[in-house]
């Protein structure tokens, strides 16, 4: 394994016997060879990547697909049924909760307990401890057996203990939804500082969100299956897309999303996706202007999404979507403090109730912005709308975006069965920027029109 690889795992299986009854596990020991008295199942089949020194790569996949088995088998504490892990580095990781935690110790015992199996001396861990105390932050119970704890208190003291040993590998299995809203931010900012130095992270979460925002890859498992690794907004948006179709619609589906990755790494899609983000990144528009006023917004026909993913249509086509300027040209290099339409028309192929549209923007990364819906609530939406029906939908905007690259989401929603859903929606439908400036003084993301204002103070006396 080269020196800059963290993880290689290469066909991964775990297949588990299945007995219908307790007495066929004793009749197969008894007739072994004889006769096959179980069902073949695989939690994991033929998983094969790489993680290099310092990514963090998330998992995704619906309950049962697979995830937990993979990372208790890199961490080593499932045996697999074929294939190959390598591992290079120290791994720490928060599997199941508390698994690492012996319920009768105390939770200062289970700290050095675990440090300890980690790799650490017994002087260091003693070094760090009240650090470990004050993440967890569970005040005396620290004291107590680890049995008398809340699940968000096992939580809490697991990753003060997985984070505050400086893993090269960090290994999180969805563990922090148990901890509260403050504590998950804790977590995450922690997090975000341990990415910054280096470490490997192996992270699984049904959050999107936070997949999208912390992880560089996303590999995405079904039913065992590796159906795709790649850019996280890429593997998240066919990962969403996968969930929320209808059953007939899931396999061809599966079928779809593995010709396009074909489970590896460097698919055409995936190449082309990095490519076009990395010019993305480095491109610069010429721009003499020192004032937004002398800015233009204007068109760039080759600036499009190669990333556009349709979902499953019940009956309605969203299609035509742009953004127009004040006096209804189509634009796409937009100009900070602007406004600025986004329309697209939607086709109702069938009669829906209760319809309502809406929109979002994104960055580059996939992380939600803002956008709007065309009614608060389902019992304000459109009662019906008829087959046939042609409906031109606009969302006019300001644009507080500082400069950068932008993504914007369509969606129509109605009655389904009775139950609000999504009748069509349309991922990265149209890309954006805005311009840069020379001597803008917002910063990061949004720009909230915040007005710097300094005055000296006199010296005190
Ligand atoms: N010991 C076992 N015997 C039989 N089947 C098992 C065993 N352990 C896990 N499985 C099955 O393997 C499949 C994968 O389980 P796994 O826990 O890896 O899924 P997961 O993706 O982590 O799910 P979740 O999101 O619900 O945590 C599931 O169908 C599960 O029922």
């Amino acid at each position: 394994m080269s020196s800059d690889i963290a993880i290689s795992v290469s066909g991964l299986s775990k297949c588990y016997q299945i007995y219908d009854r307790p007495q066929d596990r004793l009749l197969q020991m008894l007739l072994r060879n004889k006769k096959q008295y179980y069902q073949e199942f695989w939690a994991l089949n033929e998983a094969s990547f790489e993680v290099k020194n310092g990514e963090t790569v998330g998992i995704v996949g619906r309950n049962g697909s697979g995830k937990s088995t993979l990372l208790q088998i890199i961490c080593g504490t499932l045996t697999p049924s074929s294939g190959v892990v390598k591992t290079q580095g120290r791994i720490a990781a928060l599997l199941e909760l508390g698994s690492g935690f012996n319920p009768e110790f105390t939770g200062r015992e289970n700290v050095f307990f675990n440090a300890s199996i980690l790799g650490l001396e017994e002087e260091e861990t003693a070094r760090r401890f009240d650090e470990i105390a004050a993440f967890a932050d569970i005040g005396e119970f620290i004291d107590q057996p680890v049995s008398s704890y809340s699940s968000g208190m096992v939580v809490r003291l697991a990753f003060a203990v997985a984070i505050n040993v400086d893993p090269e590998i960090l290994i999180i299995d969805e563990a922090l939804a148990v901890g509260d809203e403050l504590f998950q931010r804790k977590c995450f900012s922690r997090i975000e500082a341990i990415k910054k130095t280096g470490t490997t992270i192996l992270f699984v979460s049904h959050s999107c969100a936070t997949i999208v925002e912390l992880c560089d890859r996303v590999i995405l498992l079904e039913g065992g299956e590796q159906l795709a690794i790649g850019s996280p907004k890429q593997v998240v948006s066919r990962y969403q897309k996968l969930i929320y179709a209808p059953a007939e619609k899931q396999q061809a589906i599966r079928d779809e999303i593995k010709a396009s990755f074909g489970g590896t790494a460097n698919s055409s899609l995936e190449v082309s996706v990095r490519q076009q983000e990395e010019a993305e990144k480095s491109e610069t528009l010429p721009n003499d202007s020192r004032d937004n006023d002398g800015m233009d917004d204007k068109f760039d026909p080759g600036l499009k999404p190669v990333s556009t993913v349709y979902y499953e249509s019940i009956g309605a086509k969203i299609d035509s979507f742009k953004i127009v300027n004040s006096v209804g040209d189509q634009v796409n290099h937009l100009v900070r403090g602007r406004r600025y339409r986004y329309t697209y028309t939607v086709r109702f192929e069938q009669a829906h109730f209760n319809v309502r549209f809406g929109m979002m923007i994104k960055t580059l990364t996939g992380l939600d912005l803002g956008g709007a819906v065309s009614a608060s609530s389902s019992g304000d939406a459109i009662d019906c709308v008829e087959r046939g029906q042609q409906c031109i939908v606009e969302f006019d905007f300001r644009c507080s975006l500082n400069p950068g690259t932008y993504f914007l989401n369509s969606g129509v929603l109605a009655d389904v069965n009775g139950v609000e859903s999504y009748i069509h929606r349309v991922i990265d439908s149209t890309m954006f920027k805005v311009q840069p400036e020379t001597d803008a003084l917002s910063t990061g993301v949004i720009d909230f029109d915040c007005q710097p204002f300094f005055e000296p103070l006199e010296p005190e006396n």
